[in-house]
């Protein structure tokens, strides 16, 4: 009966915890993960140790649950656990001893480390770090007097990645490989030169040598994608180049034989989107061979059976995530899907896993009605884990989801969706329907808990959600179609969504809204160019001229490179006829926009262009500037429960009564 739902309040965004970072002891009977959390007093989601056995008992803290603590890893005999703490006021790294439940600071570094292994025989870490170059201003001015209060001095720059969403303007230098001994020391620099070592590294069986990944090509903003696998001598840090190939070659993991290699990449063919395949070669780059060819989905992640004779692999169908072994001779079984549940606050897909002795595996689950949870796979059998978002879910209403399927109205085109039900749904009644459209546009949504949706569910509304084509997760070609031709009939399948749900009867047509972020934003400001149906939009960082974007944004070597015919001068008609800014002249449809000051991923000056074309157009216009915030708007929990909340604000203005029956 509708008098017992309890919908949820923007305030709980408070109380959602996730499972994440799963590493599963070889005998599988526990697993150490990082349970995050949500901390009202610092608005940010902190990561804190935690052991449970794989039957789900014996849940508990492993550390005393100060700082922000994450990348747990196992040393080699499993006696010991590594992980990188900032209990100490800047990201360290930290063992604890299990048997004693002993923990240590063992590293006073400079910068975070990053990708943290140890050494085969557990008496070495290898970890990466940023590495500044030291570097003097090429002007030398004459110096402030004591005690003056001068400006600060200028910044000089002349590299090609100075900034990066999330982490800001950078210092000039790069990542590089080190070591160090595990009981603390000096760490040792392996790698130099103008590029960055990122992603898995990887001892060799001896533990001579270090495999990584890099771009060291002499003109990497020609070849943005295009990175080879390293081999680093640890005594002498003489380097040795493994793969050669046309494309990016990453996240090198040696097998546990130590004769073999598996890593991700693909034959680079500048599409907008290319699914990385998996491969294994030999340790000295021979005979590489692609073990997914057939798959025609991208794969995310692997890691090697113990006895490898086989590689473990995950990746996206459909919206959902699956979990496959791959034997080395023989061809890819699905095990499970179900895996991800790692986004929190729109439906994208991702998860994670972990591997133990005899295909037992651990991974996040994920689920529509709540954040991910830990599961254990046995054989065929999949048995929840953890229960972190039980008391969350025992007092709250949460929005149930269905899937539905289309047939394209402009092809044969096949198109997945998902409707959103408020909770206390009654289907003879009418409600407002908000279509929210993913990002990327290269990414997926699936059955995943969403916190902002259901936020917007909780006020009444119906919430649809799609993967229109050019959706990651039903093969390449799909993806490609708007390759070159971005925004195009993804804008049908959208259209095509909402006239199904609108079919079904529950929805009041003179109350349909449309909003989404990033690429969603793109899409979202196509939309309401192309029909005036929609009662309201929010535009949630969006890019709405793609000659500023690409040269603006920070990935813009890739974005000028893969998603165009060619740079945005030579091809001014092209990149104006699929700018959302060309044509605003059609918009009649009031525009809230909501984007983050220092996003360096879609910059907050796309926002400034569209909202000030509004008003000159007369279009009714709001713009909400989220102070500090990157192109992940949602990592601050106030900030997960603005856009939402906003959002309603700004609907309800447009509903038939204001939104009062809500
Ligand atoms: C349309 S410009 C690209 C923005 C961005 N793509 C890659 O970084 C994007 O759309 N991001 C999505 C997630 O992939 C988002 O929702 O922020």
């Amino acid at each position: 009966a509708e008098s017992e739902v309890n919908p949820l309040q923007y305030d709980d965004v408070f109380a959602l915890e996730l499972a994440a970072d799963p590493q599963v002891h070889a005998n599988g009977n526990h697993v150490v993960f990082v349970r995050r959390s949500m901390d009202r007093q610092t608005d940010r989601m902190v990561g804190r140790l935690w052991q449970v056995a794989t039957d789900g008992s014996n849940l508990r803290p492993l550390t005393s649950g100060e700082g922000n603590e994450s990348s747990p890893r196992w040393s080699p005999d499993f006696e010991r656990l590594a992980y990188v703490s900032d209990q100490s006021g800047s990201q360290q790294i930290h063992i604890r001893w299990q048997d004693s439940g002993h923990t240590s600071l063992v590293s006073t570094l400079p910068f975070s480390p990053g990708s943290l292994s140890w050494s085969p025989d557990g008496e070495w870490f290898a970890f990466t770090m940023f590495t500044p170059e030291s570097r003097q201003a090429p002007v030398q001015l004459p110096g402030k007097p004591a005690g003056a209060e001068w400006a600060e001095a200028p910044t000089y720059i002349d590299s090609v990645q100075y900034r990066r969403d999330g982490a800001g303007y950078s210092p000039q230098g790069n990542s590089h490989l080190y070591v160090m001994p595990v009981e603390g020391g000096t760490p040792r620099q392996l790698t130099e030169g103008d590029y960055d070592v990122r992603g898995t590294i990887s001892w060799s069986h001896d533990g001579e040598a270090i495999y990584y990944s890099a771009n060291k090509n002499e003109n990497p903003v020609a070849e943005p994608v295009n990175s080879d696998i390293y081999r680093v001598e640890v005594d002498s840090a003489e380097v040795q180049r493994i793969t050669n190939t046309n494309g990016p070659a990453s996240e090198p993991k040696v097998s546990p034989g130590g004769r073999q290699i598996a890593f991700v990449g693909y034959q680079d063919r500048q599409l907008a989107h290319q699914a990385n395949r998996l491969y294994v070669m030999n340790t000295d780059g021979s005979e590489i061979r692609n073990l997914t060819e057939d798959l025609d989905r991208s794969v995310s992640s692997f890691e090697w059976a113990r006895d490898g004779r086989g590689i473990y692999f995950s990746y996206d169908d459909e919206g959902e995530g699956h979990l496959a072994l791959h034997t080395l001779r023989g061809v890819a079984e699905t095990l499970t899907d179900g895996v991800g549940g790692l986004s929190y606050s729109r439906p994208y897909t991702g998860g994670q896993f972990s591997v133990a002795d005899n295909g037992k595996l651990v991974f996040t689950q994920m689920a529509s009605n709540r954040p991910a949870e830990l599961a254990f796979l046995e054989g065929s059998q999949t048995r929840p884990i953890t229960q972190l978002n039980r008391d969350f879910l025992s007092a709250f209403s949460v929005g149930e989801v269905e899937e539905f399927w289309l047939e394209s109205s402009v092809d044969d085109t096949r198109i997945q969706g998902w409707i959103m039900y408020p909770p206390g749904f009654d289907e003879s009644k009418q409600y407002p329907m908000i279509l929210e459209i993913h990002g990327g546009p290269h990414a997926a949504y699936g059955p995943v808990f969403a916190m902002e949706l259901q936020l917007m569910a909780a006020q009444g509304y119906v919430v649809v959600y799609t993967n229109p084509r050019g959706s990651t997760s039903y093969g390449e070609d799909f993806a490609n179609l708007i390759h070159h031709n971005y925004p195009s009939n993804d804008y049908d399948d959208l259209m095509d969504a909402v006239d199904l749900v609108v079919s079904r009867g529950f929805v009041d047509e003179e109350e349909l809204f449309i909003m989404g972020g990033s690429g969603g934003g793109v899409l979202t400001s196509w939309s309401i160019a192309h029909t005036d149906r929609f009662a309201a939009a929010m535009v949630v960082n969006p890019v709405i001229n793609w000659i500023s974007f690409t040269l603006t944004a920070d990935m813009y070597p890739y974005f000028s490179q893969y998603w165009f015919p060619g740079l945005p001068w030579d091809n001014v008609e092209h990149y104006m006829e699929y700018s959302p800014i060309s044509h605003v002249g059609k918009v009649n449809t009031p525009v809230l926009l909501f984007t983050g000051e220092s996003d360096h991923r879609t910059p907050i000056s796309e926002t400034e262009q569209y909202y000030q074309a509004l008003k000159l157009r007369g279009v009714e216009s709001a713009m909400v500037r989220v102070p500090g915030a990157s192109h992940a708007l949602h990592l601050r929990p106030s900030n997960l429960m603005a856009k939402p909340a906003y959002a309603v604000y700004w609907f309800d203005r447009f509903r038939a009564n204001g939104g009062e029956s809500n």
